[in-house]
């Protein structure tokens, strides 16, 4: 092959700041050069790896092979600065799922040669789900059998898979896997699985996506270096599976990072989604879906100029597109309208994320690395609202709703203080309230119900109810859907008059409305079994039939309600 393979430089040209291309013609003597196209750039790409330290890209098209490297001599920088780390790039389960995707992921990372970028990665496609699985299995099926658990197997192979099929070394891995099975013969020699182990146990797919990679972009000439995040400082709370990260964190991230940046040049590739317990100094998670906080978390630490979260639709969109596929990317949003519309429920951001974006007012933007072109959205402090009238609308299912009357042993001020303290000492979070003079409403907040054992939460409500019915008459109402409607709630009037047109159409009862504090949302208590019918018939009347705006109504904004809450209306079952 050696032998039958010649290319001439033909044209060296500066393309982004700091890089240059230069494209070869390639000519075969032996062989056609299209009839051995891949072969061809495997030995060429092979060749320039080795020659060139600083290649970010390769690309072999038509008998033409161009090559992007760092300029040392376009910047006067000959001594290897190569200046600030300049954004984030997350890239969550989709985007890494097999060893295509990663490649594509490589290729997006050196199309943005300007970028000096910290890459975030979540573990490949569903191994967090498939670790869960197998952690489940293994407290049950004897230490004989954990070996042989379907999702290990699965696991194995799918990283095997990846690492041969990007042609980095399976020991990058090896190690990890090894552990990973005595791990789950220790939950299965000891029948048990603790939120600790449980956090132990997902740690293993950020640990090795990252591992391999990172070898893959060394392999293609971007030299890159791996990061387990509890090893360079994301201190949290000890909540297994639901730790939040503690200010101490931001120094040391920023000094590590930055510290090997500049002693040695590489691109940072960090594990999301875990942290170290600031006092077990164990593994920690960030809760399901935890990468994005991480990306924030980095933003905020190093004073980044962007965090980009590449998910698998184009940016945050209208609904929930499971829910209705017509849903429409949102170009733009505010933290605040991110941040609600995460709290309620959109699983495309994780709801704590926007907190370290909005401190340090970096702007966040969502890209689809399947469709890179699509401009995605914009997340940043204040956008023209001047427009704006809904922006998207949530869902969240399988709600329990409390509806608690006084039984007047208790005035009013005694009585919200009374019941808020019982929910306190149970350490339960509540989502929605609406209040009159003798009654409150509330949802649960089924995130922080969830964290535990089914049989638990059910024992909890028991204990919550028979802790309420001391001072008030109670009715546990299961099965609730919550409609959030994020957007312009200066325009509460025009929005609430379109939404009660809608459900009045659809024959739904409105059992609860809040107005949040945030001024962003309104939100309505609906049967589970009504929700999903009502966000589609929501989001035509409002994204589909032509904009709606002002001018559609005769209420506008004066008449926007200013209250935080609103009187409930009265449930049934
Ligand atoms: N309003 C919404 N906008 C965009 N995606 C949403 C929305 N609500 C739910 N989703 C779901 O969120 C998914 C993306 O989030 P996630 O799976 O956490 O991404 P990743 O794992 O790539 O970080 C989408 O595939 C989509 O199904
Ligand atoms: N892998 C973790 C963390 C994460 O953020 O994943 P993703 O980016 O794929 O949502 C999870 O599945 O929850």
């Amino acid at each position: 092959m050696a032998a039958s393979l010649h290319f001439n430089s033909v044209r060296t040209t500066p393309c982004a700041k700091g890089f240059r291309r230069s494209s070869f013609s390639i000519k075969s003597t032996r062989l056609e050069f299209s009839s051995s196209v891949s072969s061809a750039t495997g030995f060429l790409c092979a060749r320039i790896e080795r020659a060139c330290r600083r290649v970010t890209k390769i690309n072999c098209e038509r008998g033409t092979l161009s090559v992007i490297e760092k300029d040392e001599t376009a910047n006067g920088s000959p001594d290897g600065n190569f200046g600030q780390l300049t954004c984030v790039m997350k890239f969550g389960g989709s985007s890494v799922a097999s060893a295509e995707r990663m490649r594509e992921v490589a290729d997006l990372i050196l199309s943005f040669p300007e970028e000096r970028p910290i890459i975030v990665l979540s573990a490949m496609g569903k191994t967090t789900n498939k670790l869960l699985q197998a952690g489940e299995k293994a407290v049950s099926c004897g230490v004989s059998h954990a070996s042989e658990i379907d999702e290990l197997s699965f696991i194995k192979d799918l990283h095997f898979k990846t690492a041969d099929e990007l042609g980095v070394e399976r020991s990058v891995i090896s190690a990890h896997l090894d552990e990973l099975e005595q791990l789950l013969k220790g939950i299965a020699m000891m029948k048990e699985l603790t939120l600790r182990t449980k956090d132990y146990l997902v740690s293993f797919g950020e640990c090795m996506s990252t591992r391999i990679f990172t070898a893959y972009m060394n392999k293609i000439g971007a030299k890159a270096r791996q990061y387990d995040a509890f090893e360079i400082g994301f201190i949290t709370t000890d909540d297994f599976t639901n730790a939040d990260i503690l200010e101490a964190t931001y120094p040391a991230v920023a000094k590590r990072l930055h510290g090997d940046w500049m002693s040695d040049p590489a691109i940072p590739v960090v594990t999301g989604f875990l942290g170290k317990g600031w006092k077990s100094c164990a593994v920690t998670t960030l809760g399901r879906g935890g990468s994005d906080l991480t990306a924030t978390t980095i933003g905020k630490a190093l004073g980044l100029r962007e965090i980009q979260v590449w998910k698998d639709v184009d940016g945050v969109l209208t609904c929930d597109p499971n829910i209705y596929s017509r849903a429409k990317p949102v170009p733009y949003l505010t933290f605040d309208e991110a941040a609600e519309l995460a709290y309620f429920g959109a699983q495309v951001l994780h709801p704590q994320s926007m907190r370290p974006a909005r401190e340090g007012d970096i702007p966040v933007r969502v890209k689809n690395s399947y469709n890179p072109k699509a401009p995605g959205t914009l997340i940043t402090k204040s956008r023209d609202m001047s427009e704006a009238v809904l922006t998207s609308i949530v869902l969240k299912r399988n709600v329990t709703m409390l509806d608690i009357v006084s039984t007047r042993m208790l005035g009013q001020f005694g009585f919200l203080a009374k019941v808020f303290s019982i929910f306190e000492d149970l350490g339960i979070s509540v989502d929605v309230v609406a209040t009159s003079e003798v009654s409150i409403s509330l949802t649960l907040d089924p995130s922080k119900l969830w964290s535990r054992e089914l049989i638990q939460q059910a024992s909890e409500l028991d204990h919550v109810v028979e802790e309420l019915e001391k001072i008030a008459v109670v009715n546990l109402l299961q099965h609730r859907s919550i409609i959030s409607l994020i957007g312009n709630v200066q325009r509460s009037s025009l929005i609430l008059e379109k939404v009660f047109n809608v459900l009045r159409t659809n024959k739904v009862n409105v059992q609860m409305i809040s107005q949040g504090a945030s001024k962003v949302n309104i939100s309505l208590i609906v049967n589970d079994s009504e929700a999903e019918q009502c966000v589609r018939s929501l989001h035509s009347t409002f994204f589909e039939r032509g904009r709606v705006s002002e001018l559609d109504s005769e209420e506008n904004a004066s008449t926007t309600t200013t209250t935080t809450t609103t009187s409930p209306i009265p449930a049934t079952n």
